[in-house]
């Protein structure tokens, strides 16, 4: 049983920690046990000296850094941490300048695959401030990109700090908000006050003593039906336990790459780029002596020779609102045409 990961995402101030106070002490009700990893960009660990004065928990901190830049092998490390204290969830809280997407990609790496999946995806907004963050940040589109991000990947949206803005305000805010996320359900919010037990849907005390960290769980073979696979794909989407978010990973193991390309991989991100978030992988090319490490973002290739890896060859997709087994289903075929067949 994968364990279940929240994020909680938002813009510096919004309420992120406030929700992850409620978040716990409901998660205590239910007698789930919540592993926590806080990421702050300061060196001082203000949140997580905050939660340790509020409750009696284990926290896991990556200070002075981002985990969309530079602390995503710390994050691994981590997780995997938390991982061997066998909680019932892991609740992410993200510095305000986070892109939830990246985290989603960094959950797949292969070490983490088969022992977490995201669960939802939840990002807090201050409502007296979010429609002002376009013209403040002007000078630096990334960041807009990133809270905008933000928003487009959230499974719930929390608008939060209603306390401070009219009627009319938040009528404008709900508007903007839906053009970037016309989905996902906006909850209103004083103080992050949200119904948490809505957010721990489908959450259940599942860990148990038997659940030993390195067991390694089964690829979940989401191939086409009536054909055998010739890949074995791990989605976040798993029967035994419904995910809720629109942020979907699918991660494959490719032990073998036959004639493939890496103009072929590129047609295949190519056909999928209007639901592609974005991609990472490892690729061990017959005609190429050393591994290639491939990044999508942006709707951007790049490749750069990694003569350190010495896995075998991977790929994993992160994408919003796709059909899983359309993306299955092409990669196969582009496997096919390199001669990689059925057994
Ligand atoms: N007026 C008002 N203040 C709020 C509300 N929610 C949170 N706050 C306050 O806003 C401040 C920031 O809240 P946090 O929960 O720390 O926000 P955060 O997103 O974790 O902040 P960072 O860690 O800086 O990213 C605190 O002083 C909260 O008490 C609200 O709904 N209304």
């Amino acid at each position: 049983m994968r364990i279940p990961v929240l994020i909680l995402s938002g813009f510096l101030g919004s309420g992120k920690t406030t929700l992850l106070l409620r978040l716990l002490a409901a998660a205590g009700k239910r007698g789930l046990k919540p592993g926590i990893l806080m990421n702050e960009l300061g060196r001082k660990d203000v949140d997580g000296l905050i939660l340790q004065e509020s409750l009696d928990l284990s926290i896991s901190r990556l200070l002075d850094g981002c985990v969309c830049c530079s602390k995503k092998e710390e994050m691994t490390g981590k997780l995997l941490e938390l991982i061997d204290d066998r909680p019932d969830l892991i609740v992410i809280e993200l510095t305000g300048v986070a892109n939830p997407e990246e985290v989603a990609l960094a959950l797949s790496d292969p070490q983490l695959l088969r022992q977490v999946k995201l669960q939802r995806i939840v990002t807090v907004l201050d409502a007296e401030h979010v429609l002002a963050y376009n013209s403040w940040f002007q000078s630096d589109q990334a960041l807009v990109r990133t809270l905008r991000r933000q928003i487009e990947t959230a499974d719930v949206l929390v608008l939060n700090k209603l306390d401070l803005v009219s009627a009319s305000v938040r009528f404008k805010v709900e508007k903007a908000l839906r053009k970037q996320n016309a989905t996902s359900p906006i909850w209103p919010a004083i103080q992050s006050n949200i119904d948490t037990d809505l957010l721990l849907e489908g959450i259940e005390k599942t860990m148990k003593a038997s659940d030993a960290r390195l067991t390694p769980l089964p690829g979940r073979g989401v191939g086409v039906s009536g054909k055998r696979r010739i890949l074995d794909a791990v989605s976040n989407r798993s029967h035994e336990n419904p995910s809720f978010t629109r942020v979907a990973t699918l991660s494959f193991e490719l032990p073998s790459l036959g004639q493939l390309t890496s103009r072929q991989i590129e047609q295949f991100l190519a056909l999928h780029k209007e639901v592609l978030l974005r991609a990472k992988g490892y690729f061990k090319f017959s005609h190429q002596t050393e591994p290639f490490l491939l990044q999508y973002s942006g709707k951007r290739v790049t490749w750069e020779a990694a003569p350190q890896y010495e896995g075998v060859s991977y790929l994993v997709l992160i994408g919003l609102d796709w059909d899983e087994a359309d993306v299955i289903r092409e990669l196969e075929m582009t496997l096919e045409r390199n001669g990689i067949r059925n057994a």
